[in-house]
C-alpha cells in the first residue's frame, strides 16, 4: 500500500511529498506551508472545470456520432453548419497577435532541429541535452545517409571515411563556399589580419566569398584548433588535429565538422513516457530537477565500458579582433506536461480521488524548473528566464485558456513574475486546428510555439469521424485533403498571428529513426512549407536534419508564404473516408501491419514501463512507435471492426499471428514475457486497445495503458515477494 501524508484536504503521496519538501524546494525561496496551501487551492479550484472540459468533449464527440449515423451521406456545407451549432467551429477571432516577451533566441532567432526525449532515461535525457552540437562525420559514418554497401573494416573504415569527407566537403562548399577553389583542396586554414585564410594544395591562397560568416577560433591564429562559421543563423565548426586518425588522413587536418544541431528539446512527461502512479511520477520529476539544477548525470555499461556522462559546458571561442565569444553547450530544455485527461494518484482529493495529472506536472515541473531562473545550475537553461512548457492534446479554445488560467496560478504559486511561463501549443487535435486562431489568442502572451503533433492529430481524425464510413489505410493517410490542409493552416496561422522573429512553427517527427538517407531527401520539406523547427527522434537526426537549415532559408521562406491566403476550412473537413472496397489480402496485410505495430509497442510499455520503442514494420523498416502511433493503429483497426471491414476473429487471428512473430523479434532480451503467453497482460491490453476503441475517449490508449501497466506492476510486484 502506497502511504499518503494529509497536508489540509489532500492526501499527497509520501514518495512525492518527501521529493518535493526535501529534494526540490530547498533554496527555492518559498516557505513549505504556503506553497502546499497554494498547490491545494489550485487543485481545489481547477479540478472541476478540468472535469467539465473533459465531459465537453465527450458530449461533442456524442454528437458528432449521432449526427453521423443519421446523415449517411451529406453535403459539406450541412456538416459546416452542424458544427457550428454545436460550438465546434467556433469562428475566428478578429486579429490577433502575439505579444509573448522574453523568448530565447534558440525559438525567437534561430531555426533548427527539435529533439524530443522521454525524460525518464537519464542517459537519453542528457544525451538529448548534449545535442546541441554533433558531429557531422560521426553521423554520416555511423548512419545510412551514405549508402553501406560492404563489411567494414572494424575500427576506422577509410574507405568509408573518405565518403564522408567528400559529402561534408561538398557541403562546405555550398554553405561556406571559397571565391575561387573548393574546400577540398586547402591543406591549411589560418587567421591573418583579423580574416580567415586557405592555403591550396595547387599552391596560392583563397579566403570565403562571405568573410562575415566566420566567427571565431580556437588555438593559434596561426594553427587553429577550431574555427567557428555562423550560416543562415546556425553554428559550423572545423575541427583540426593531425594527429587524429581521420585528421592525419585529409589534407588540411580536418578531423571532424560539427554542426550545431538540436537547438532544442523537449524533455517528455507525455507520450514517450510509462508514467503510471506516484513512483513513476517521481522519477520523471527528479530527472527534471537534475537537468534544471545541472547534476543529472548517467552511468551505463556500454561494450565492455562504464562510461559516465553528464552536461556539457558552454563553448568558448575567441574572436579574430580578440574578443570572446561564449556559445551555449547545450540544447534549450523544453518541457512536455502531460494533457487535461488522466488523474494522477501521486495526490488524492478529499474523497480519495486521482488528481488532474496536468494539474501536477505543470505546479512540480514549473516549481523544479525556478532552480534555472534562480541561477542554481552551473549550466544555464533560459537566458531570458523564461519556463518552456509544452502542452499537448488540448481540444478547442476553452482547454487553451484553462492551461493559461493554471499557468497564471502556478506564477503565483511558485513566486515567479506574470508569464514567466510559456506555453508551447500541440496542434495535434483536431478542434484545436479548426479553431487554432482562437486558440492562439487565448494565449498570445505566452506562445512560444504551435507544432503539428501529425500522429495524434491522425488518431483523432479518425476517432472523430468514427461514425461517419470506414476510413483509408494507414499509409494513404498521409495523403489525403485533410492532413495537406492542416499542416498548411497550421503554418497560415503562425505567420497570420506574428510567430516570425518571436515564436517556432515546427512540425512533426521523423519516426523511422534508422532511415536517415531517406530524412536527407525528404526532410526539407517541412522547412519550405514553413517550419522554424521540426521533430527528429535521435541526436544522429538532429545533426543530419540541421544540414537542411542550412539548405534553406526559413526566413524567406515565412515571407514568401505570408502572402499566401487560401481558406482551408472546407479540406480541413473532408473525412477520410476509403472510395474503395480493399481486397482480401489488402485487408489482411493492413490488419497484420497494425497489429504488428500494437504488439511490438504494448509489449515493452506493459511488461518493461518503455514508453518509446522502435518497432519493425511488416516491411523490416524500424519505426518509432510511441502513443501516439499507438493511437492511430488501434482506431484504425477498431474503425474497420466497426464498419465491418473486418470481423472480429479476423483480428483476433492476426493479432495471435503476430504476437509470435515479436516474440520472435525480442528473442534475444531477457526481460521479454512473451505475448503468446496466456498470461501475457500485454497482449489482453493490446486486443483492448482495438476492441473497447470504440468507446475510448478520443481514442486515447492511456487509459487502458495505465490499467494495464499497474496490473503488470502488481503481478510483478507478488511475483518477487
Ligand atoms: C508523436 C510524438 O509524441 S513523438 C515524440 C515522442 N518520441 C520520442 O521522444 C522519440 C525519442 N526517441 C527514442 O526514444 C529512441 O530514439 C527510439 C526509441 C526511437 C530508438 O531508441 P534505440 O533503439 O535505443 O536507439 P538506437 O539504438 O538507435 O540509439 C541509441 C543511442 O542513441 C541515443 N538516442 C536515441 N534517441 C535519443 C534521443 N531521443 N535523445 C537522446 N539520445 C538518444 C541514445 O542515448 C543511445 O546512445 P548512447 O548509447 O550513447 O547512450
Ligand atoms: O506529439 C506529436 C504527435 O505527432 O502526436
Ligand atoms: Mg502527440
Amino acid at each position: 500500500m502506497r502511504e499518503y501524508k494529509r497536508i489540509g484536504k489532500l492526501h499527497v503521496a509520501k514518495v512525492l511529498h518527501q521529493f518535493i519538501e526535501q529534494e526540490v524546494m530547498p533554496g527555492l525561496d518559498l516557505e513549505y506551508e504556503i506553497f502546499w496551501n497554494k498547490f491545494e487551492q489550485i487543485i481545489h479550484e481547477l479540478s472541476p472545470e478540468n472535469k467539465v472540459l473533459i465531459n465537453e468533449r465527450a458530449v461533442f464527440q456524442q454528437q458528432l456520432n449521432k449526427w453521423h449515423q443519421e446523415n449517411r451521406s451529406y453535403k459539406q456545407g450541412d456538416y459546416k453548419t452542424f458544427l457550428e451549432q454545436i460550438g465546434y467551429l467556433e469562428g475566428r477571432p478578429d486579429k490577433v497577435t502575439i505579444q509573448t516577451e522574453k523568448i530565447d533566441l534558440e525559438i525567437a532567432q534561430q531555426s533548427g532541429p527539435q529533439l524530443v526525449v522521454p525524460i525518464n532515461n537519464a542517459r537519453f535525457a542528457v544525451n538529448a541535452a548534449n545535442a546541441r552540437w554533433g558531429s557531422l562525420y560521426d553521423a554520416l559514418y555511423g548512419s545510412d545517409a551514405i549508402p553501406v554497401t560492404r563489411t567494414l573494416q572494424e575500427g576506422y573504415d577509410h574507405k568509408r571515411g573518405e565518403a564522408v569527407i567528400t559529402y561534408a566537403k561538398a557541403f562546405l562548399d555550398k554553405t561556406l563556399p571559397l571565391q575561387h577553389s573548393s574546400h577540398k583542396n586547402v591543406v591549411s586554414y589560418r587567421i591573418v589580419e583579423n580574416k580567415l585564410i586557405v592555403e591550396l594544395a595547387e599552391g596560392g591562397f583563397d579566403s570565403l566569398q562571405e568573410e562575415a560568416l566566420f566567427i571565431g577560433f580556437q588555438g593559434e591564429m596561426s594553427n587553429p584548433s577550431s574555427l567557428l562559421f555562423r550560416h543562415h543563423g546556425n553554428g559550423i565548426e572545423l575541427q583540426f588535429d593531425r594527429n587524429h586518425v581521420v585528421g592525419a588522413s585529409d589534407s588540411a587536418g580536418i578531423k571532424d565538422i560539427v554542426l550545431e544541431a538540436a537547438l532544442t528539446t523537449i524533455m517528455d512527461c507525455e507520450d514517450s513516457v510509462t508514467a503510471v502512479d506516484a513512483e513513476d511520477k517521481v522519477a520523471v520529476y527528479r530527472n527534471w530537477l537534475g537537468l534544471m539544477k545541472g547534476d543529472l548525470q548517467a552511468t551505463f555499461q556500454k561494450g565492455n565500458k562504464q562510461l559516465s556522462r553528464s552536461l556539457k559546458q558552454d563553448r568558448v571561442f575567441q574572436t579574430a579582433e580578440g574578443g570572446k565569444t561564449v556559445l551555449k553547450g547545450r540544447s534549450l530544455m523544453l518541457i512536455r506536461n502531460v494533457g487535461h485527461l488522466m488523474g494522477s494518484d501521486a495526490i488524492l482529493d478529499e474523497q480519495g480521488n486521482d488528481v488532474p495529472e496536468g494539474i501536477l506536472d505543470g505546479v512540480v515541473t514549473a516549481l523544479i524548473a525556478k532552480h534555472d531562473l534562480l541561477g542554481h545550475s552551473p549550466h544555464k537553461n533560459s537566458l531570458q528566464q523564461s519556463i518552456y512548457i509544452v502542452k499537448p492534446k488540448m481540444h478547442g479554445s476553452k482547454e487553451v485558456a484553462f492551461a493559461n488560467t493554471l499557468f497564471n496560478r502556478i506564477e503565483d504559486v511558485i513566486d515567479v513574475p506574470r508569464y514567466t511561463i510559456k506555453i508551447g501549443v500541440m496542434d495535434e487535435e483536431r478542434r484545436t486546428s479548426l479553431n487554432l486562431q482562437a486558440c492562439i489568442n487565448e494565449v498570445k502572451e505566452r506562445i512560444f510555439f504551435i507544432n503539428t503533433g501529425f500522429l495524434d492529430r491522425t488518431g483523432d481524425e479518425i476517432h472523430t469521424s468514427m461514425e461517419a464510413g470506414a476510413v483509408v489505410r494507414k499509409d494513404a493517410m498521409k495523403k489525403t485533403a485533410w492532413i495537406n490542409a492542416y499542416e498548411k493552416a497550421n503554418v497560415q496561422a503562425g505567420l497570420k498571428t506574428g510567430f516570425q522573429g518571436t515564436a517556432q512553427i515546427g512540425k512533426g517527427m521523423w519516426a523511422m529513426p534508422d532511415e536517415m538517407a531517406a530524412l536527407l531527401r525528404m526532410k526539407s520539406e517541412q522547412l519550405k512549407a514553413g517550419a522554424s523547427t521540426a521533430w527528429v527522434p535521435s541526436p544522429t537526426a538532429a545533426t543530419l536534419h540541421a544540414l537542411h537549415y542550412h539548405e534553406v532559408d526559413v526566413r524567406q521562406e515565412q515571407k514568401r508564404l505570408l502572402t499566401e491566403g487560401q481558406d482551408y476550412l472546407d479540406l480541413l473537413l473532408q473525412v477520410p473516408l476509403a472510395s474503395e472496397t480493399y481486397s482480401f489480402d489488402q485487408i489482411e496485410e493492413e490488419l497484420n501491419n497494425n497489429a504488428q505495430s500494437i504488439l511490438g509497442y504494448v509489449v515493452r510499455w506493459i511488461d518493461q514501463g518503455i514508453g518509446c520503442s522502435k518497432v519493425l514494420d511488416m516491411h523490416n523498416t524500424a519505426l518509432m512507435e510511441d502513443r501516439a502511433t499507438l493511437r492511430i493503429s488501434s482506431q484504425l483497426l477498431a474503425n474497420w471492426l466497426h464498419h465491418g471491414v473486418c470481423t472480429k476473429e479476423q483480428l483476433e487471428q492476426s493479432f495471435s499471428r503476430m504476437a509470435k512473430v515479436v516474440d520472435e523479434q525480442n528473442g534475444d532480451d531477457p526481460l521479454y514475457f512473451p505475448l503468446s503467453s496466456k498470461h501475457s497482460i500485454a497482449y489482453q491490453a493490446a486486443l483492448e486497445l482495438v476492441f473497447e476503441g470504440v468507446n475510448q475517449p478520443n481514442g486515447y490508449t492511456e487509459p487502458i495503458l495505465h490499467k494495464r501497466r499497474l496490473e503488470a506492476k502488481e503481478r510483478f510486484k507478488s511475483s518477487t515477494k
